[in-house]
């Protein structure tokens, strides 16, 4: 088990980013960057810690930055300036070999649209991780049968994605994830395309889960009810900046500005 450390992340879109770095420095927003130089801040000098165990959320609107954040943690996205620490390894350093290994080991991820592979049956698409990682495969077989009892899919191994439901498909995404065993687990808009029943669902599952499991997940959202009730903290992102971090009670008796009380305000 491992925190998770994010040090002066900036990321930024565009040709020879690095020079926006000194206006933003000096006050310039995102928009005025973009209209003066062309570039687009995806995120400007993140300081974050995520300690292991948490479910912690990522929220904020469309365009904030959370995917661009989160996708730093395994690294999908290399940062323009600063660095990523889990425990003592410095992801950012990591090269091709490490990279692997890392998210092989460490990182598993959960996508908004499930990330199946349609030509695999349930039972692959969950053994998928182990398989990468060289498990034998009756070791394979029998942890991914679990998961798939464990997250209420028992009798459907050998149907294909397309044979079943949306929730489903998030079912076997849950699996995969939660087959791989690794203490991080990342999930980016994982429910956001089910039904609100379903949602709820899975919502309470990924909680009962987490109390035996104990694993460090960083859940992305735009929805506050759904961060509130998942996160123990929450990290509020504004054009890529990160504006608060705290619990959803801190948030909501202290917003730091109005973006965030807005956003508490229209939770029930
Ligand atoms: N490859 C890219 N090139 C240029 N700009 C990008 C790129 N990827 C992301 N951005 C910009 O970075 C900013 C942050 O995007 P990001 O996808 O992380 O936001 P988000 O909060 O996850 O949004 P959503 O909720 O819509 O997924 C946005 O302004 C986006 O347009």
């Amino acid at each position: 088990m491992s925190d998770i450390h994010l040090a002066g992340i900036s990321k930024i879109y565009g040709k020879n980013g690095l020079r926006v770095l000194p206006l933003l420095a000096q006050g310039m927003s995102s928009r005025e960057v973009l209209a003066a130089t062309g570039c687009q801040v995806g995120l400007y000098d993140i300081n974050l810690h995520i300690p292991a165990g948490e479910v912690f959320c990522m929220m904020g609107l469309s365009g904030s930055g959370k995917s661009t954040l989160v996708r730093h943690i395994n690294r999908l996205i290399d940062p323009s300036c600063g660095s990523v620490h889990v425990g003592d390894l410095n992801v950012t350093a990591l090269d091709a070999a490490g990279l692997r290994e890392y998210r092989r080991r460490r990182v598993s991820m959960v996508f908004q649209h499930f990330g199946l592979l349609p030509h695999l049956t349930v039972q692959q698409n969950a053994e998928y991780a182990l398989r990468v990682r060289g498990v034998p495969p009756p070791q394979q077989a029998e942890q991914a049968v679990y998961w798939l009892g464990e997250v209420g899919l028992g009798g459907y191994e050998q149907h294909y994605p397309d044979q079943l439901s949306g929730g489903m498909r998030q079912r076997v995404g849950l699996a995969r994830a939660l087959a791989a065993d690794t203490d991080i687990v990342l999930m980016d808009e994982p429910f956001s395309a089910l039904d609100p029943l379903i949602r709820q669902k899975l919502q309470q599952q990924v909680l009962d889960l987490q109390a035996r499991l104990n694993k460090t997940i960083v859940f992305i959202t735009h929805d506050i009810e759904e961060a509130m009730l998942m996160g123990s903290r929450i990290a509020m992102l504004n054009a890529g900046r990160l504006v608060q971090v705290g619990t959803p009670t801190e948030l909501r008796h202290h917003p730091a500005d109005d973006y965030v009380a807005e956003f508490m305000q229209s939770a029930r």
